[in-house]
């Protein structure tokens, strides 16, 4: 190479150091703007202020560049100045593992979750009697569980479909858990209902075709009493803690994220689990993350290897729909299992070695 070509990518070096601690000098004062930008509540992109910005670079541009290059590259350093103001505010997210590095543990009475135990929630889809609804408890009290689920109140797709039975649901939710020592979660569809729940249930449900009520989950925000989210049907797993934050962001930290199948092509199963979301959602969040293995799937044949690839995938808990005798159910007559086969799913879930306490490591 000729020594004046190598002089030139000397002095091009040069340049490129220079320019690369000016980006970063840029980079840094931007980060600095999009913090006072959101103290004030102000919008990050402005629009008016790039335009200004690039009027002036042009007016002082003497080229080579010719004008429309340098408004292109300034318009890819104001976009990713952009980027980089966002990310600030997402890592500010009160839900993420940034801004809380331990997991978050909710107590339900003298019910931990999340952090080292694993938990199981059982119960019938919809509450229907007071009958069915004892023999399910009873069956998780003879199996060590402590968390009795029923639905009340039950959004169905069609408008002709059982609509559940409301608020004598809820009283006989808390009958059978006190009769027993559960403690019991239901689905509240209503934020005006969330004083209702306060005085039967232990954990509002806030289900999946409410994930974006933001109405509902901020009244969820403002309760005392633990909230179980579940994922939307077509929520990315961004929109889903976003869901979480509202609720955080009112004060309520008890929150629990539930996994329960997404909507894709794939007709086998009634949902599309996504395994994925659970390690992600435990790397970018520290709340207790649970796997419902009954709607992801929709059918008892695939529970048990569900149930594993979920603890295995890192999920504090489950959640699974029994009753008494599913044929005659009122609602998911063809997923829920009886309370035999509950009885062999427990069986085979702990010989998995799957479900039990992680306890921690001892320091050495
Ligand atoms: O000046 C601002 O308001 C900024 O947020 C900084 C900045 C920039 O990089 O210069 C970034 C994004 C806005 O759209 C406009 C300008």
């Amino acid at each position: 190479m000729s020594r004046e070509l190598d002089q030139l990518r000397k002095q091009i070096d040069e340049v490129n150091t220079k320019l690369l601690e000016l980006l970063n000098q840029r980079a840094r004062l931007a980060q600095s703007i999009g913090e006072v930008k959101k103290s004030q509540g102000i919008h990050r992109f402005d629009p008016v202020r790039e335009r200004d910005m690039l009027d002036r670079m042009t007016k002082l541009n003497p080229g080579p560049f010719d004008n429309d290059t340098i408004r292109h590259l300034f318009k890819q350093i104001f976009k990713a100045s952009l980027d980089l103001q966002e990310k600030n505010h997402k890592k500010a997210l009160l839900v993420s593992r940034k801004q809380q590095p331990d997991d978050t543990v909710v107590h339900v009475g003298d019910v931990q979750i999340g952090g080292y135990e694993k938990n199981l929630i059982a119960g019938p889809c919809s509450v229907e009697s007071e009958e069915q609804v004892r023999e399910v408890a009873r069956a998780l009290k003879q199996q060590g569980i402590r968390l009795l689920r029923g639905g009340a109140f039950k959004p169905r797709t069609s408008p002709y479909d059982f609509q559940g039975i409301g608020e004598e649901g809820l009283r006989i939710l808390r009958e059978a858990a006190d009769e027993f020592d559960l403690k019991v979660i239901s689905e509240i569809v209503n934020p005006s209902d969330i004083d209702l729940a306060e005085r039967y249930i232990d954990v509002i449900q806030i289900g999946a075709r409410n994930m974006q009520n933001f109405e509902l989950l901020k009244a969820a925000g403002s309760s005392r009493l633990p909230v179980f989210l579940k994922r939307g049907m077509s929520a990315t797993v961004e929109e889903f803690l976003f869901a979480a934050e509202y609720i955080v962001s009112r004060g309520n930290s008890q929150v629990m994220l539930c996994e329960r199948g997404i909507r894709t092509y794939e007709k086998w199963t009634r949902n599309t689990l996504d395994i994925s979301a659970v390690p992600l959602l435990k790397q970018e969040s520290h709340l207790p993350v649970f796997v419902d293995i009954t709607h992801s799937t929709g059918r008892r044949d695939i529970q048990l290897p569900v149930a594993k690839a979920a603890l295995a995938a890192g999920a504090d808990g489950l959640m699974l729909e029994v009753h008494p005798d599913p044929s005659v159910a009122l609602s998911d007559a063809n997923q829920q299992i009886d309370i035999a086969q509950f009885e062999k799913f427990m069986d085979e879930i702990r010989q998995s070695g799957l479900f039990q306490f992680t306890e921690p490591v001892p320091e050495v």
